[in-house]
């Protein structure tokens, strides 16, 4: 594959060029079509996953509903926890939420790599406990929190995460179903789509084409603040 692909990955972003048509040479990559499976929960882990394109959804399965426990898209990596966690499979599930192309680092070049270029695994160490404090707040969230309360929390991450800036506000640039967004938050996609309503009537939010643009991103900021 093209090196200057992987520059845009925030995890590579001090390697020489050298360095990155190296990492280019191991890694092989796949197409994959919106709603396809990648992994499973409890598979054995063959490799690491890097986003070239598309929106992939990192979930739990548990019988009656999924759970989401992030949304990842270009420029982010998942499914390093199997590979560096000797004997240990996979801890979740990863579903495209639209079509995707992936690169992939088979497990023994990932652990030849991090071994080699120990900075990378600080990079990766980095990440894994960002998204750990954002589980985090997620737990406490769902522990404690009213519906439209755990609403304004998730649209506050989602910006963060994948906020764009648009005329009316900041666009979350990535199509979720109200399905999904119940799915993050521990609620019924029916309990979404009111509050949704709710949101658009007094002008905090917009949908367009199934993005949702959050118009006063001051007013989200403080209200969730202010919980
Ligand atoms: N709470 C979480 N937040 C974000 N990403 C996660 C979370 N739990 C697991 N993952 C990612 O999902 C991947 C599932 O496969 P792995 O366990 O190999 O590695 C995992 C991480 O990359």
């Amino acid at each position: 594959m093209n090196p200057q692909l992987l520059r845009d990955f925030p995890l590579f972003e001090n390697l020489t060029d050298e360095h990155l048509a190296e990492i280019a040479e191991l890694c092989g990559t796949s197409e994959y079509a919106k709603g396809e499976s990648i992994f499973f929960e409890g598979d054995e882990g063959d490799g690491l996953y890097l986003i070239l394109s598309g929106v992939v959804q990192i979930y739990q399965d548990n019988h009656t509903r999924d759970v989401i426990l992030s949304i990842f898209r270009e420029g982010d990596f998942f499914g390093e926890m199997a590979l560096l966690q000797n004997e240990k499979v996979r801890s979740a599930s990863a579903r495209t939420i639209e079509k995707s192309t992936l690169c992939i680092l088979k497990k023994h070049h990932f652990l030849a790599l991090v071994q080699s270029r120990p900075e990378i695994l600080i990079g990766i160490l980095e990440t894994a406990l960002d998204r750990l404090r954002d589980a985090n707040k997620l737990i406490t969230d769902l522990t404690i929190l009213d519906v439209r309360k755990r609403m304004a929390r998730l649209l506050l991450r989602l910006t963060e995460q994948h906020g764009v800036p648009s005329a009316e506000g900041t666009l979350i640039d990535v199509k979720l179903t109200h399905q999904h967004l119940a799915d993050m938050m521990g609620t019924a996609r029916e309990t979404v789509t009111k509050l949704l309503l709710e949101l658009q009537n007094e002008q905090w939010i917009r949908i367009d084409r199934k993005k949702i643009i959050v118009c006063d991103m001051a007013r989200l900021r403080a209200t969730v603040d202010a919980m």
